[in-house]
Protein backbone atom coordinates (compact mmCIF):
# COMPACT_ATOMS: atom_id res chain seq x y z
CA UNK A 1 0.00 0.00 0.00
CA UNK A 2 0.79 3.43 -0.90
CA UNK A 3 -0.26 6.70 0.16
CA UNK A 4 1.10 10.31 -1.09
CA UNK A 5 1.06 13.56 0.50
CA UNK A 6 1.71 17.31 -0.21
CA UNK A 7 2.24 20.62 2.10
CA UNK A 8 2.97 24.23 1.14
CA UNK A 9 3.37 27.25 3.97
CA UNK A 10 4.77 30.25 4.16
CA UNK A 11 6.40 32.34 7.19
CA UNK A 12 7.20 35.90 7.24
CA UNK A 13 10.65 37.11 8.04
CA UNK A 14 10.82 39.53 11.54
CA UNK A 15 13.75 41.17 12.88
CA UNK A 16 15.62 39.72 16.11
CA UNK A 17 14.29 35.79 15.35
CA UNK A 18 16.34 32.51 15.19
CA UNK A 19 15.79 31.37 11.37
CA UNK A 20 14.69 27.40 12.04
CA UNK A 21 14.68 25.46 8.98
CA UNK A 22 13.77 21.79 9.20
CA UNK A 23 15.20 21.70 13.05
CA UNK A 24 18.36 23.40 12.19
CA UNK A 25 19.25 27.25 13.13
CA UNK A 26 20.31 29.05 10.19
CA UNK A 27 22.75 32.08 10.63
CA UNK A 28 20.79 35.31 8.96
CA UNK A 29 19.99 38.42 9.92
CA UNK A 30 16.60 37.77 10.80
CA UNK A 31 14.12 34.89 11.86
CA UNK A 32 10.83 33.85 10.41
CA UNK A 33 7.83 34.37 13.07
CA UNK A 34 4.35 32.42 13.53
CA UNK A 35 2.89 31.31 16.89
CA UNK A 36 5.19 28.39 17.05
CA UNK A 37 8.97 28.30 16.27
CA UNK A 38 7.88 29.06 12.28
CA UNK A 39 9.74 26.47 10.75
CA UNK A 40 8.10 26.67 7.63
CA UNK A 41 10.30 23.16 6.06
CA UNK A 42 8.72 21.42 8.95
CA UNK A 43 5.64 22.31 8.47
CA UNK A 44 5.23 21.48 5.08
CA UNK A 45 6.35 18.06 5.81
CA UNK A 46 4.19 17.57 8.61
CA UNK A 47 1.04 18.57 6.20
CA UNK A 48 2.33 16.47 3.90
CA UNK A 49 2.01 13.49 6.04
CA UNK A 50 -0.99 14.46 7.70
CA UNK A 51 -2.58 14.49 3.91
CA UNK A 52 -1.40 10.93 3.24
CA UNK A 53 -2.83 9.60 6.33
CA UNK A 54 -6.12 11.53 5.37
CA UNK A 55 -5.83 13.11 8.82
CA UNK A 56 -5.87 17.06 7.62
CA UNK A 57 -3.42 19.92 8.48
CA UNK A 58 -0.98 21.07 11.39
CA UNK A 59 -3.78 23.88 12.36
CA UNK A 60 -6.26 21.15 12.96
CA UNK A 61 -4.01 19.29 15.43
CA UNK A 62 -1.85 22.31 16.60
CA UNK A 63 -4.66 25.09 16.57
CA UNK A 64 -2.35 28.80 16.29
CA UNK A 65 -5.19 29.35 19.42
CA UNK A 66 -3.87 27.31 21.40
CA UNK A 67 -1.30 28.62 24.46
CA UNK A 68 -0.33 25.15 24.47
CA UNK A 69 1.44 25.38 21.12
CA UNK A 70 2.76 29.54 21.90
CA UNK A 71 6.67 28.96 20.26
CA UNK A 72 6.03 25.47 20.12
CA UNK A 73 9.54 23.63 18.70
CA UNK A 74 7.92 22.47 15.19
CA UNK A 75 10.26 19.18 15.58
CA UNK A 76 8.09 17.67 18.24
CA UNK A 77 4.83 18.62 16.57
CA UNK A 78 6.31 16.66 13.40
CA UNK A 79 7.47 14.04 16.00
CA UNK A 80 3.34 13.59 17.29
CA UNK A 81 2.43 13.49 13.46
CA UNK A 82 4.61 10.78 12.81
CA UNK A 83 3.53 8.87 15.47
CA UNK A 84 0.06 8.68 13.49
CA UNK A 85 1.74 7.87 10.43
CA UNK A 86 3.62 4.67 12.24
CA UNK A 87 0.08 3.72 13.82
CA UNK A 88 -1.55 3.26 10.29
CA UNK A 89 1.98 1.12 10.00
CA UNK A 90 3.15 3.19 7.35
CA UNK A 91 6.81 4.54 7.01
CA UNK A 92 8.84 6.78 5.05
CA UNK A 93 9.18 5.84 1.31
CA UNK A 94 10.38 9.29 0.27
CA UNK A 95 9.91 13.03 0.96
CA UNK A 96 11.14 15.84 -1.45
CA UNK A 97 10.90 19.44 -0.75
CA UNK A 98 11.62 22.58 -1.83
CA UNK A 99 12.72 25.85 -0.08
CA UNK A 100 12.06 29.17 -1.41
CA UNK A 101 14.12 31.67 -0.28
CA UNK A 102 15.95 34.58 -1.64
CA UNK A 103 18.25 34.99 1.61
CA UNK A 104 19.96 33.59 3.15
CA UNK A 105 22.00 30.71 0.84
CA UNK A 106 21.04 27.41 2.20
CA UNK A 107 23.31 25.85 0.18
CA UNK A 108 25.82 24.99 3.06
CA UNK A 109 23.30 23.68 5.58
CA UNK A 110 21.41 21.40 3.03
CA UNK A 111 23.14 18.50 4.46
CA UNK A 112 22.62 19.44 8.30
CA UNK A 113 18.58 19.71 7.60
CA UNK A 114 18.69 16.30 5.34
CA UNK A 115 19.98 14.46 8.29
CA UNK A 116 17.82 16.45 10.74
CA UNK A 117 14.36 15.34 8.84
CA UNK A 118 15.75 11.97 8.52
CA UNK A 119 16.09 11.53 11.94
CA UNK A 120 12.44 13.03 12.43
CA UNK A 121 11.01 10.81 10.04
CA UNK A 122 13.11 7.23 11.29
CA UNK A 123 14.26 7.14 7.88
CA UNK A 124 17.43 7.50 6.20
CA UNK A 125 18.70 10.46 4.78
CA UNK A 126 19.07 8.91 0.86
CA UNK A 127 14.77 8.97 1.48
CA UNK A 128 15.38 12.98 2.00
CA UNK A 129 15.81 15.58 -0.38
CA UNK A 130 15.94 19.14 -0.10
CA UNK A 131 15.84 21.72 -2.87
CA UNK A 132 16.66 25.33 -1.92
CA UNK A 133 15.70 28.06 -4.65
CA UNK A 134 15.53 31.78 -4.84
CA UNK A 135 12.49 33.94 -7.12
CA UNK A 136 14.50 35.32 -8.93
CA UNK A 137 14.02 38.30 -6.69
CA UNK A 138 10.42 38.46 -7.67
CA UNK A 139 7.10 38.35 -4.98
CA UNK A 140 7.08 38.39 -1.46
CA UNK A 141 10.00 35.51 -1.43
CA UNK A 142 12.45 37.88 -3.73
CA UNK A 143 11.70 40.32 -1.67
CA UNK A 144 12.88 38.92 1.55
CA UNK A 145 9.52 39.62 3.30
CA UNK A 146 9.34 35.69 3.97
CA UNK A 147 10.26 31.88 3.16
CA UNK A 148 7.45 29.52 1.33
CA UNK A 149 8.45 25.42 1.16
CA UNK A 150 6.53 22.71 -0.82
CA UNK A 151 6.68 19.24 0.19
CA UNK A 152 5.93 16.24 -1.62
CA UNK A 153 5.85 13.00 0.45
CA UNK A 154 5.65 9.18 -0.55
CA UNK A 155 4.25 6.50 2.55
CA UNK A 156 4.56 2.81 2.15
CA UNK A 157 2.69 0.53 4.45
CA UNK A 158 4.31 -3.47 3.88
N1 LIG B 1 18.14 30.35 -0.74
C1 LIG B 1 18.77 29.63 -1.68
C2 LIG B 1 18.34 29.63 -3.00
C3 LIG B 1 19.04 28.90 -3.93
N2 LIG B 1 20.12 28.18 -3.55
C4 LIG B 1 20.91 27.40 -4.54
O1 LIG B 1 21.17 28.19 -5.69
C5 LIG B 1 20.73 27.52 -6.86
C6 LIG B 1 20.23 28.48 -7.89
O2 LIG B 1 19.08 29.15 -7.40
P1 LIG B 1 18.07 29.79 -8.45
O3 LIG B 1 16.97 30.39 -7.67
O4 LIG B 1 18.86 30.79 -9.21
O5 LIG B 1 17.57 28.69 -9.32
C7 LIG B 1 19.69 26.53 -6.39
O6 LIG B 1 19.56 25.42 -7.24
C8 LIG B 1 20.23 26.13 -5.04
O7 LIG B 1 21.20 25.14 -5.18
C9 LIG B 1 20.51 28.18 -2.24
O8 LIG B 1 21.50 27.53 -1.86
N3 LIG B 1 19.83 28.92 -1.33
C1 LIG C 1 2.20 25.49 14.05
C2 LIG C 1 1.10 26.43 14.48
C3 LIG C 1 0.83 26.17 15.98
O1 LIG C 1 1.80 26.71 16.82
O2 LIG C 1 1.40 27.81 14.37
P1 LIG C 1 2.28 28.67 13.33
O3 LIG C 1 3.70 28.72 13.80
O4 LIG C 1 1.63 30.00 13.17
O5 LIG C 1 2.34 27.89 11.95
P2 LIG C 1 1.32 27.61 10.76
O6 LIG C 1 2.11 27.18 9.58
O7 LIG C 1 0.39 28.74 10.57
O8 LIG C 1 0.60 26.25 11.28
C4 LIG C 1 -0.27 25.92 12.25
C5 LIG C 1 -0.21 26.40 13.66
O9 LIG C 1 -1.38 26.17 14.30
Amino acid sequence: MIRIGQGFDVHEFAEGRPLIIGGVTIPHTKGLIGHSDADVLLHTITDAALGAIGKGDIGHHFPDTDAAFKDADSAVLLQEVWKLVEEEGYTLGNVDCTIMAQQPKLAPHIETIKNRVASLLHADPSQVNIKATTTEKLGFVGREEGIASLAAILLVKA
